[in-house]
């Protein structure tokens, strides 16, 4: 089948993006038995087992510390174990189904990747300098240091805003590196390396936070994540802001490799697909442009992060490690990766309703997280100054009328009207393409019960009072 310039090739069991017709080392690996990597499998499920479920004393010295729901979250060490296992299947499954030609969510894998295909040495090593390359622009001058919650020891750490400056360096780089011929239309092909090396580097990574936590003082552990079992603990994170002198490890993860990367991956998707069909398809503009948007806004937003659960609440752990740097890339350019593999008609009267449907979620969330944040700033802005609120013991108080009167949410709905967005242009032939929204519904769920958790614990009747004033949690009259 050969289209533009470039070929799609049929691999019996999946598509490929390749110019050569020879089998590589990974096509022939794909015809192994199972058998092995069924064995692989088995030996690393004994380790997590083997480590976690025997109840070993806590390491000497660590603190321990009980949850402050006085229950353990994500099922404890069980759910922690599965879904260390499950979200890795998960983003490997998504991965082979994007590029095969049912392109089928729920049906098999169309075939067992081996060693061959997942492990590479110059993925690695891209990877590792990609990480590099962003910790140095994390380092450069910030036009702002920003001050982040105050800590249990009264104290306040301070951050670098400099992501937005990351983003047009970084820009800038790839830039002259394509013009100067990086070959950027080669990662499509490299997908599969490029995960299990960044899956591999979080997993690495999770280890010496977690060994880091052994010596760190207890006013620096998170609320949660020091249960005392070490695969809760090391699934979780134990250490709430991992520093070494002023770099902030969760901080810098959080905003900066993961989610550039992810709108790299969608510009060698969209130069792919040109190369491949002469011109990037409409689709494949409007998913990049929306997602290229949600990227930007986060980077421009930098200081808002700094107020997020992630950042105040939780621990650095494999979870954060892992959704930060191969989770998101790689689950998150879905959309991307199935349209180059399975292009989608779209006219203009209906890319011009996807565009409004995406405004429409902007406007909320940005509308919404903006003015959280401008009201938690400074409450008397004269943008918050005439909201209704609802006062605390804490001294803190609550939006009750604007986006926070509307339902308890508003950010999420906004950010779930995205969601949406980003899957029509691949149609409603697939399952597929909407996997992001399926799985960020749930995610915001499950976040904004623990979010209600946790204010119930800070705000105790107040917060009650505020569920009362607005019954809805993310859509009004439904939810
Ligand atoms: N794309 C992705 O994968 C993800 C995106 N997100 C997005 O990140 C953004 C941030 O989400 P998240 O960190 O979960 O939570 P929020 O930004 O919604 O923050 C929740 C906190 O806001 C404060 N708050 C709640 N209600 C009120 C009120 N009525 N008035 C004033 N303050 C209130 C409370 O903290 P306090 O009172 O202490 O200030 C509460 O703990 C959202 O837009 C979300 O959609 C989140 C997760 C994943
Ligand atoms: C691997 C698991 C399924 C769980 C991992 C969850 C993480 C992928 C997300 C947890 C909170 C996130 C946020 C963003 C990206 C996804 C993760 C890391 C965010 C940076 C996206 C851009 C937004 O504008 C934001 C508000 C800055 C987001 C903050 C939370």
């Amino acid at each position: 089948m050969a289209r533009g310039r470039g070929r799609l090739k049929i691999l019996g069991r999946g598509w490929s993006l390749s110019e050569l017709s020879a089998e590589t080392g990974a096509d022939a690996a794909r015809s192994d038995p199972p058998r092995h990597r069924a064995h692989l499998l088995g030996v690393g499920v004994g380790c997590v087992f083997l480590t976690g479920f025997c109840e070993l004393p806590t390491p000497s010295g660590a603190k321990t510390m009980a949850s402050p729901q006085g229950s353990l979250e994500f099922g404890g060490p069980l759910g922690a174990a599965a879904l260390m296992l499950v979200l890795p299947a998960t983003m490997f499954h998504l991965l082979l189904v994007a590029r095969s030609g049912p392109a089928r969510l729920l049906g098999p894998p169309p075939y067992l990747p081996g060693p061959e295909a997942l492990w590479s040495p110059r993925a690695l090593q891209l990877v590792l300098a990609w990480l590099g390359l962003q910790a140095a622009l994390y380092l450069l001058p910030a036009r702002k240091v920003a001050e982040g919650q105050e800590l249990k020891n009264k104290s306040r750490l301070r951050y670098p805003i400099n992501g937005f400056q990351a983003l047009v360096v970084t820009t800038l780089l790839v830039g002259l590196g394509v013009s100067a011929g990086l070959p950027l239309d080669a990662l499509p092909e490299m997908l599969l390396p490029l995960a299990f090396a960044a899956t591999l580097t979080a997993f690495v990574f999770s280890l010496l936070l977690y060994l880091k936590a052994l010596v760190a003082p207890a006013s620096a552990l998170a609320p949660g994540g020091n249960s005392g079992n070490p695969i809760y603990d090391f699934f979780l994170g134990r250490e709430l802001n991992p520093r070494i002198s002023s770099f902030d490890f969760k901080y810098f993860c959080e905003l900066r490799p993961g989610l550039m990367a992810w709108v790299l991956i969608n510009l060698a998707l969209l130069l792919k697909e040109a190369e491949l069909r002469g011109s990037p398809s409409l689709a494949m503009w409007l998913v990049n442009g929306f997602q290229l948007l949600y990227v930007a806004d986060a980077l421009w937003h930098e200081e808002a992060v700094l107020t997020t659960m992630d950042i105040t609440h939780d621990g650095f752990g494999f979870m954060l490690a892992f959704g930060d740097l191969a989770w998101v890339p790689f689950t998150y350019s879905l959309q991307a990766q199935f349209l180059l593999y399975h292009p989608q008609p779209l006219g203009l009267p209906m890319a011009s309703v996807i565009c409004l449907i995406n405004a429409i979620g902007y406007y909320v969330f940005r509308g919404a997280n903006s003015q959280k944040n401008t009201f938690r700033k400074n409450p008397s802005d004269p943008r918050v100054a005439d909201l209704e609120t609802i006062p605390t013991a804490t001294g803190r108080q609550l939006l009750v009328s604007g986006w926070w009167g509307m339902v308890r949410h508003p950010n999420y709905l906004g950010d779930l009207i995205m969601a949406l967005a980003w899957s029509l242009p691949c149609g409603v032939s697939h399952l597929l393409p909407y996997f992001y929204l399926l799985y960020f519904t749930a995610l915001l769920v499950h976040r904004e019960a623990r979010d209600e958790q946790q204010c119930l614990q800070k705000y105790g009747l107040a917060w009650r009072e505020y569920c009362k004033r607005v019954p809805y949690r993310i859509l009004p009259y439904v939810y």
